[in-house]
């Protein structure tokens, strides 16, 4: 596109001018306009008689960085540059495969230990996210500690973070990924900023742990529930609720064990879940003791609601492993946001992500000691000694479909 007239000199570091193109067609047009060149070069090669045709250097820079794709022809006859024929161009599909997506990771920080975004932001940068991070609590510790120091992000403080994004044109993400959050003033202010980065573009992915609490215990503030309900959960695309989580949000027990239609109790309540958002729900472990099962081994649920109002339901029973350990929950939501993201099939991504989990915890098993006397909560993920079983993924245990694909 450039042919210029310089000494040669001056040619070797000269940065060509280029062209930046999107799409098929000008990746067509690029070779057009390089084989054009090409030619144009060698008629000129051939005309000139006393010619002295240098070697001729064409560099292709595949750059997954700048996500370009350029081709620099550097061609100098006698005196004179005939280079400069610089282009840059992507196809959408290249641009799509190079852009790295991008997560907003809203929940705790702790300086030392692993939960919350510290496990999140780990996994998701190992598999290639950009993780922008906002900490809900920035703590000494986890809470299974004997004393627990630090501080608590306010909904004032969050609101002007997301301000921050929002006038610097930030707020552009992938996905949205949310754990522990503390309040319903909190919560609300998430809210609020979900549906705004969401209706930005209908491609965004929602995934909500709501944190809510475990063994009938509740963690949080009791007015995230209704948030929970009303705002976050018809905004949430996959939610991870634990089965307590699940029993506070559609306001019954299940008692599975002594139900004699448990299957249907369960399916029953994922349905009731479904309809108040989300269109895919995980419940990351079911206990022997609520299911009734064999004793050594833990239970996956998970629920997939289609546009038609059919459901695609499925199960992985997995080893229980002895022993109590935090960030699981944190760990397997990162888990499943990056292997959805990979395999664009839930239940793929759940078996991918109980298969992980469950070798970081025999891991964990067998080169940690339990922290020290006061802490309740057992061991602090290895998940920085797990890197290479991250990256790896093995499946180590298959979903088990549910033939009954229930309509509403
Ligand atoms: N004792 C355990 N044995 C085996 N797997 C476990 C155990 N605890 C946690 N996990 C793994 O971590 C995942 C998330 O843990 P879970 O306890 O279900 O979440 P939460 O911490 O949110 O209650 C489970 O699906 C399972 O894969
Ligand atoms: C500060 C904080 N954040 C998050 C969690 C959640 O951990 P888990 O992933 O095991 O549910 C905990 C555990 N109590 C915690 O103390």
């Amino acid at each position: 596109k450039n042919v210029t007239s310089r000494k040669r000199p001056h040619t070797s570091r000269h940065k060509p001018a280029s062209i930046k193109l999107c799409g098929p067609t000008l990746v067509r047009m690029l070779d057009m306009v390089c084989d054009r060149a090409r030619q144009l070069l060698m008629k000129t090669q051939r005309s000139s008689s006393d010619s002295t045709y240098q070697k001729r250097q064409m560099i292709v820079d595949d750059d997954p960085f700048t996500r370009t794709l350029s081709v620099t022809d550097y061609a100098q006859f006698n005196n004179t540059l005939v280079g400069d024929c610089c282009l840059q161009a992507c196809s959408l599909e290249q641009y799509e495969s190079h852009r790295i997506p991008r997560v907003l990771s809203i929940q705790s920080h702790v300086v030392h230990g692993f939960v919350g975004n510290k496990c999140a932001a780990f996994i998701l940068q190992l598999y290639g996210f950009e993780v922008d991070i906002i900490n809900s609590v920035h703590f000494s510790n986890h809470t299974g500690y004997k004393t627990v120091k630090g501080s608590r992000l306010t909904a004032d403080e969050l609101e002007a973070i997301f301000q921050g994004l929002l006038i610097n044109e930030l707020l552009e993400y992938d996905y949205i990924l949310t754990g522990y959050m503390g309040s319903g003033e909190l919560l609300h202010v998430v809210a609020k900023y979900v549906r705004l980065i969401k209706s930005k573009s209908a491609h965004i992915k929602y995934i909500c742990d709501p944190v809510i609490g475990d063994n009938n215990k509740l963690y949080v503030d009791r007015s995230c529930i209704e948030v929970y309900k009303n705002e976050i959960l018809p905004l949430a695309d996959i939610v991870t609720p634990n089965d307590f989580e699940i029993e506070v949000l559609i306001g019954k027990e299940l008692d599975y064990k002594n139900d004699e239609n448990q299957e249907e109790v369960i399916w029953q309540s994922l349905r009731s879940l479904h309809k108040m958002g989300p269109s895919h729900i995980i419940i990351s472990s079911i206990s022997a003791d609520k299911t009734g099962g064999n004793q050594t081994m833990l239970q996956m649920r998970a629920s997939t609601q289609f546009l038609d109002n059919q459901y695609q339901t499925f199960q992985i029973d997995f080893p229980h492993l002895e022993g109590s350990f935090t960030g699981t929950g944190d760990s397997f939501s990162a888990l499943i946001l990056a292997w959805f993201h990979k395999e664009n099939n839930l239940i793929r991504a759940c078996e991918r992500s109980i298969s992980i989990l469950h070798q970081i915890l025999r891991k964990t098993i067998e080169i940690s000691k339990p922290i020290n006397t006061h802490n309740r909560c057992g061991h602090e993920l290895c998940l920085i000694e797990s890197k290479a079983i991250i990256e790896c993924g093995e499946i180590l245990f298959h979903a088990v479909l549910n033939d009954k694909h229930l309509s509403s």
